[in-house]
C-alpha cells in the first residue's frame, strides 16, 4: 500500500540528457515535478518530443534519470524499483505475442512465466472485452484488439498502477474508444492510470487529473476541471436572424467576433448576460445564447505556445468553424 495521502507517483527535480548523432546534448527532461493521485486516471500531456516517453522509462527504471528523486507507490527508486515494478503494469510498446497463437495461449503462457493462476487469464480477456476472440489467432487481431490484449498481459498481475504509453497510436475511432473505456475501467476497480499522449481530444474525456510538460518541463498540473476552468477563456455562441448588424453591436463592445454562418461566437465578454445586454441596447434580440466551455485542448495551445500555423482547427476559440472574420481583433 502507499501510505495514505501519499501520491502513487512523485517526482523531484527530474532530469535527463542525451547525447544526440552529433555529439550535441538534448535535454530531455529538464527538472520535472510530477505528482500522479492514487486512483483515476492522469494524463501525462505534450507535444511531440517533451519528454513523455522518457519520463516514463525513468519511472520503469529502463533509463537512468541524471539527477532528481523517484517515488513509485511508495517506493523510491533505483532502489525500491523492484518491489515497485510488481505492483506496476505498462503498456509502453507494441508487445511481442506469437502470431499463430491464439490470445488466449499468449496469455496462458505468459501466465505461466510469471508465476500467475491459470485461471486468471479468462479474468483479464473479460476485463478487457475478448473472451469472445480469445480462440482467435493474434495475427487475425485488429489494432485495437492487439493493444487489449497488451492490457490484459500487464493486468495479469493485477497491478495497482497502470502506465500506457501513447497507446492509442495508430488504432481507429472504435479501438481508440475501447482502450478508452479499458482504461476508466481500469480507474473504476480502484487502480492509479497514467496515460501519455499528445492528442489531447483522446484523453480530455477520461483523464480525471493531468500534468503538461513542454520541452521537458511541468508547465501546468490539477484536475482538468479546474484547469480548464481557470486558464482558458470561454466564448458566447449566439444565434441571431441578421448576423450583420449584431457583430457590429459585439465588437463596438471590444469584443472579438467570429462568424460561422448565421452564427456568431464572442470572446471577451465574462458571460453571456453581457452579451444579451450589447445586443438587447441594439434593439437586437437573439434566438440563441449558449456560453461555449474552453476545453483542454484550447488550455493545452495557450501553454504550449500556441497553434501550429496554418491549421484551423487549433487557431482560435473552439466551437467556431473558421468562418469569416466580422471584428477588429478578430480570430479566424
Ligand atoms: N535515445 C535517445 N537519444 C537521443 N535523444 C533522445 C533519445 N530519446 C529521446 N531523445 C530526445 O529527447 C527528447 C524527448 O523525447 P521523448 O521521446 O521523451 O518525448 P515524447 O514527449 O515522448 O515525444 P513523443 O510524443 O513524440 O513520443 C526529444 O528531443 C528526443 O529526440
Amino acid at each position: 500500500m502507499v501510505e495514505p495521502g501519499a501520491p502513487a507517483i512523485r517526482t523531484r527535480g527530474l532530469r535527463k540528457t542525451y547525447r544526440s548523432f552529433t555529439l550535441r546534448q538534448v535535454v530531455a527532461v529538464e527538472g520535472l515535478d510530477l505528482e500522479v493521485p492514487v486512483g483515476g486516471v492522469h494524463a501525462f500531456l505534450g507535444p511531440n518530443g517533451a519528454g513523455k516517453t522518457t519520463t516514463i522509462r525513468m519511472l520503469l527504471g529502463l533509463v537512468r534519470p541524471d539527477a532528481g528523486t523517484i517515488q513509485v507507490l511508495g517506493h523510491d527508486l533505483p532502489g525500491g524499483l523492484e518491489a515497485a515494478v510488481t505492483r506496476v503494469g505498462a503498456v509502453v510498446e507494441q508487445p511481442k505475442f506469437f502470431p499463430t497463437f491464439s490470445g488466449r495461449r499468449n496469455l496462458a503462457l505468459l501466465a505461466r512465466g510469471a508465476g500467475v493462476d491459470e485461471r486468471r487469464v479468462d479474468e483479464v480477456l473479460e476485463h478487457v472485452g475478448l473472451s469472445e476472440r480469445a480462440r482467435d489467432r493474434f495475427r487475425t487481431y485488429s489494432l485495437g484488439m492487439k493493444q487489449r490484449l497488451a492490457v490484459a498481459a500487464t493486468l495479469l498481475k493485477d497491478p495497482e498502477l497502470v502506465i500506457f504509453d501513447e497507446p492509442t497510436n495508430g488504432l481507429d475511432p472504435a479501438g481508440i474508444h475501447d482502450v478508452r473505456a479499458t482504461m476508466r475501467s481500469l480507474a473504476e476497480q480502484g487502480r492509479t492510470v497514467l496515460v501519455s499522449s499528445h492528442v489531447l481530444a483522446e484523453v480530455e474525456q477520461v483523464a480525471d487529473t493531468v500534468s503538461i510538460v513542454v520541452r521537458g518541463r511541468l508547465v501546468a498540473d490539477g484536475r482538468v476541471a479546474d484547469l480548464v476552468g481557470s486558464r482558458a477563456t470561454s466564448s458566447v455562441r449566439v444565434g441571431v436572424a441578421e448576423p450583420g448588424p449584431a457583430a457590429d453591436a459585439l465588437v463596438a463592445c471590444g469584443w472579438t467576433v467570429v462568424r460561422d454562418g448565421e452564427h456568431l461566437l464572442v470572446d471577451g465578454p465574462g458571460d453571456a448576460s453581457e452579451v444579451a445586454r450589447a445586443l438587447a441596447a441594439a434593439r437586437i434580440y437573439p434566438r440563441e445564447l449558449v456560453p461555449v466551455r474552453a476545453d483542454l485542448e484550447q488550455v493545452f495551445l495557450e501553454l504550449t505556445g500556441g497553434p501550429r500555423e496554418g491549421h484551423p482547427r487549433e487557431a482560435g476559440a473552439r466551437g467556431a468553424r473558421p468562418g469569416p472574420a466580422v471584428g477588429a481583433g478578430v480570430d479566424a
